[in-house]
């Protein structure tokens, strides 16, 4: 059933860019829950077109029993068809959110100018944005992309005055999952979304969302959940692809692995609470910790390694969560070596499944040498110490991963 065919009842519009495990699964029940009729922009015609059929679809909380929430009313159009989204934008539009990826990103500029250039036409009142993407500041990048896009400059001061856009941060796991329906989806029962609640606009109609906590301290929040739960995670899945485990419960049931990743994370924990104290205390980060340690011995989740640890460059890059943690404890002088190791994981990450970033990790490896290649992604010198630990930690779980001895603390540098 195309777009226009759907009628959408009397209910206040969100639109969700990205119709995948976490639109659908997360942010798109979320908004639905709070009483908005959620429309999803995605590109898979397959998706777009079983959502108009149905009009809604199960989200199973996957905690060992058997709990499913029904989601509707929903619909959906392809975020390409620039008339649908026109259309879409006449309506009581107040939120429009994103999970397309971060490198995906920007091409959502082209859809959400013309929300905005209709909007502006129309004389209609404010909208906020929101990018939920596992990124530091997307939604100010979707900006930018947006900015770019919109060249008048009555266009960019309706926006200034019109669009609100508050970054956020995250967290629930939701990996593929395995049904017969195309649309169902399995999470954790964990979640949290947390919104900068200093950029929001006043909208109309104006919904309290339930399940979105808006706060002025996200900086703290975003960094909290970016360098524990998505720094544990990354290390989790590149330990488990060097001992060839194939799902992150098998890695963090590895008493060795476990050890480390916990250890890397007390280590980045030390950072951030020197960075944000008093917002979060010791003892309250130790629960933390330990509460994601048990998210991620989840029984009832089949999270691959391959996708968690999917798109490494991503993942390397400064600030993100393998070297922004690292950055903090060097800035501070605090223990990091366990973090270190982290890095040197992901540089021997290259699963069948053909990951691009992956793939371009061990070609840069092979034409360069890792010297130059840890020295371009941390911006270090080579006689820099800690990049001669990455090396030494590198070349010793590469002779590890050639064999197929069983992982033990000993096959690990000797210095942790
Ligand atoms: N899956 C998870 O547990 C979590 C994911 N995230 C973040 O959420 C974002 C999405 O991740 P997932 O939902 O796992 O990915 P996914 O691959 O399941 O979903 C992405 C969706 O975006 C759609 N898409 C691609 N290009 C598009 C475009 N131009 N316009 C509209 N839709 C487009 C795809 O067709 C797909 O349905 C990523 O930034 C990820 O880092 C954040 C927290 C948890
Ligand atoms: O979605 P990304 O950034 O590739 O990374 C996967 C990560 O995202 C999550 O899906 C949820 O935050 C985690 O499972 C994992 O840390």
């Amino acid at each position: 059933m195309p777009f226009e065919a759907v009628s959408l009842p009397g209910k206040p519009v969100a639109i969700q860019f990205g119709a995948g495990n976490i639109g659908r699964g997360f942010i798109g029940a979320v908004l639905s829950k709070a009483g908005f009729h959620v429309v999803f922009a995605d590109v898979q015609e397959k998706i777009v077109n079983a959502l108009n059929e149905h009009g809604q679809y199960d989200v199973h909380i996957l905690n060992g029993e058997t709990q499913i929430e029904t989601i509707k009313p929903v619909s959906a159009l392809l975020s390409t068809d620039l008339k649908a989204i026109e259309e879409l934008a006449r309506k009581p539009l107040s939120i429009i959110t994103t999970a397309v990826g971060p490198n995906i990103l920007p091409r959502l500029a082209k859809p959400i100018a013309q929300i905005v250039r209709t909007r502006m036409a129309e004389h209609m009142g404010p909208i906020n944005i929101v990018a939920c993407e596992n990124l530091q500041n997307a939604t100010e990048k979707l900006r930018e992309a947006l900015e770019k896009e919109l060249s008048d400059e009555q266009e960019r001061l309706y926006m200034q005055d019109n669009v609100g856009f508050a970054v956020c941060s995250v967290d629930r796991i939701v990996p593929p999952f395995s049904s017969d329906k195309i649309l169902d989806v399995g999470v954790e029962p964990f979640y949290e979304w947390t919104v900068d609640s200093n950029s929001l606009k006043k909208t109309d109609p104006d919904v309290i969302i339930e399940g979105m906590h808006a706060t002025d301290n996200l900086d703290a929040y975003v960094q909290r959940k970016l360098f524990t739960l998505n720094t544990g995670h990354a290390i989790a899945a590149y330990l488990g692809f060097i001992d060839n485990k194939n799902t992150i419960l098998e890695a963090i049931s590895d008493e060795s692995i476990h050890a480390i990743v916990s250890r890397a994370l007390h280590e980045s924990g030390a950072a951030l609470i020197d960075k944000h104290s008093p917002f979060f205390s010791h003892e309250e980060h130790q629960e933390y910790v330990k509460k994601i340690l048990q998210r991620f011995s989840n029984q009832h989740l089949k999270d691959e390694v391959a996708r968690v640890g999917r798109e490494p460059l991503r993942k390397l890059k400064r600030g993100d969560r393998l070297l922004g943690p690292v950055e903090m404890c060097r800035e501070r002088s605090l223990e990091h070596d366990t973090l270190l190791l982290g890095v040197a994981a992901a540089l021997l990450f290259h699963p069948t499944d053909g990951d691009k970033e992956a793939t371009e990790v061990q070609e840069r490896i092979q034409r360069d040498g890792i010297e130059k290649v840890v020295s371009e992604l941390t911006g270090w010198e080579y006689d820099d110490v800690d990049l001669q630990k990455i090396i030494g930690d590198y070349n010793r779980m590469k002779s590890y991963a050639v064999q197929t001895s069983e992982w033990t603390e000993t096959t690990l540098p000797a210095r942790l």
